[in-house]
């Protein structure tokens, strides 16, 4: 199953009312800032600054989100790469056509928990916003995902795949006579508290929210491009970032992939298609996608790793209960070392040579790796 669109090919659903009614970077010099506090769990102290080069000849920034999140995170080049052309945005946009609703006329009293004071998370009995995760919060009161919620995000079973009728996807490939639905993975989602909900912006349950808490950096790669790191200890379930761009319908990206030049580096959509079994016949003006190739945050620059990659993307729903729109967070699959760099598998088919975009050649040295032309097989 393909989670996204572009450079290789993607799947994809919504269970809303009814799918038709919704629808500089500063050089760094000597007066390089330290990196602000991280407040994420299993914070080590370390050296991340001494791996700026001081006057570097290179292009360097000391923070590519221009003050819009609480961390900085600094781009690091020791090779000479082009710097990205991208605007560094902290939240989700709608580009044009994507109808994303949120109201509080749609989150029922069942869907919220408007009694709830100050945590959730210590509250004896958990509250409604736990129903989605089977009555247990997805995370711990370190701020960590739950390990059993995470291992079941993991490794989803065989019969977690659904199939939807004229998949968006398949009438991308080809609309006059497109294939069955190839599946997609019934996902498993967080639900944070929001807006309606009586507890504080500090209850456990509000994670993804609160954006990114841990040291990050993007630095440059000989064969990748730009790639991200931390420069502490991250355990495992650790939230990283969530996947940030435009939002997009599938005839928009459709579009926009057209009138790109054929050697434009681009980012890699995501398919907001968890949800699209229970939505019947869903169109390509319908259909939602995320991408961060003009606007998007650091996760824009997560690489792609086959099969063990060491993050996991999961949905999560926020603002709405109905699943057309939501979040993706990247999390830690596993505990990952500091200045190990920290990569996503895309799940591009590499095989699939009618895809509209062609896949970059797999560089990611896993032992796993899909990439047959890679090995020159
Ligand atoms: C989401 S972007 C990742 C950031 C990108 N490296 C950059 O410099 O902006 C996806 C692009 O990165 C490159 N890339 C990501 N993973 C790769 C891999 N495993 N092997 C080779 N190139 C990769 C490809 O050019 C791909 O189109």
């Amino acid at each position: 199953m393909q989670k996204s669109i572009a450079e290789g090919s993607t799947s994809s659903n919504m269970n809303t009312v009814t799918h038709k009614k919704r629808r500089k970077i500063i050089q760094v010099e000597d007066d390089m800032e330290p990196i602000a506090k991280p407040t994420c769990p299993a914070v080590q102290s370390d050296n991340s600054n001494s791996l700026v080069k001081r006057n570097s000849k290179f292009h360097n920034d000391n923070d590519i989100t221009r003050g819009t999140e609480k961390i900085k995170i600094p781009l690091i080049d020791e090779i000479g790469l082009e710097p990205p052309k991208f605007l560094y945005i902290p939240q989700n946009i709608s580009y044009q056509d994507a109808y994303v609703p949120f109201s509080t006329a749609r989150i029922s009293d069942g869907d919220c928990c408007l009694k709830c004071t100050g945590d959730c998370l210590s509250r004896r009995v958990p509250c409604a916003c736990s129903r989605e995760t089977g009555g247990e919060f997805a995370y711990t009161s370190k701020g960590l995902l739950r390990e059993e919620f995470l291992d079941a995000c993991i490794e989803p079973k065989k019969h977690d795949l659904f199939y939807c009728q004229d998949c968006p996807l398949e009438k991308a490939k080809n609309d006059d006579n497109p294939e069955p639905c190839k599946g997609h993975v019934l996902r498993k989602f967080i639900k944070e508290c929001w807006r309606k909900c009586g507890c504080t912006m500090n209850c456990g349950n509000r994670v993804v929210q609160r954006g990114p808490t841990c040291k990050l950096q993007v630095f440059s790669t000989e064969d990748k491009g730009w790639a991200v790191r931390s420069t502490q200890y991250l355990p495992k379930g650790s939230f990283i970032c969530e996947y940030v761009g435009e939002i997009l319908t599938n005839t928009e990206l459709y579009e926009r992939n057209k009138q790109s030049q054929v050697n434009e580096r681009h980012t890699y959509p995501v398919l907001l298609d968890a949800d699209w079994g229970s939505e019947q016949g869903l169109e390509d003006e319908e259909a939602l996608c995320l991408d961060a190739t003009r606007f998007g945050n650091v996760a824009r620059f997560i690489n792609h790793r086959c099969s063990d990659s060491n993050l996991i993307e999961i949905p999560v729903e926020i603002e709405t209960p109905h699943h057309h729109y939501y979040h993706i967070a990247f999390f830690t699959k596993r505990d990952i070392d500091p200045f190990e760099e920290l990569t996503w598998d895309y799940g591009i088919d590499f095989a699939d040579v009618e895809h509209p975009i062609k896949a970059f050649k797999c560089q990611c040295a896993s032992p796993h790796c899909r990439d047959v032309r890679r090995k020159g097989w």
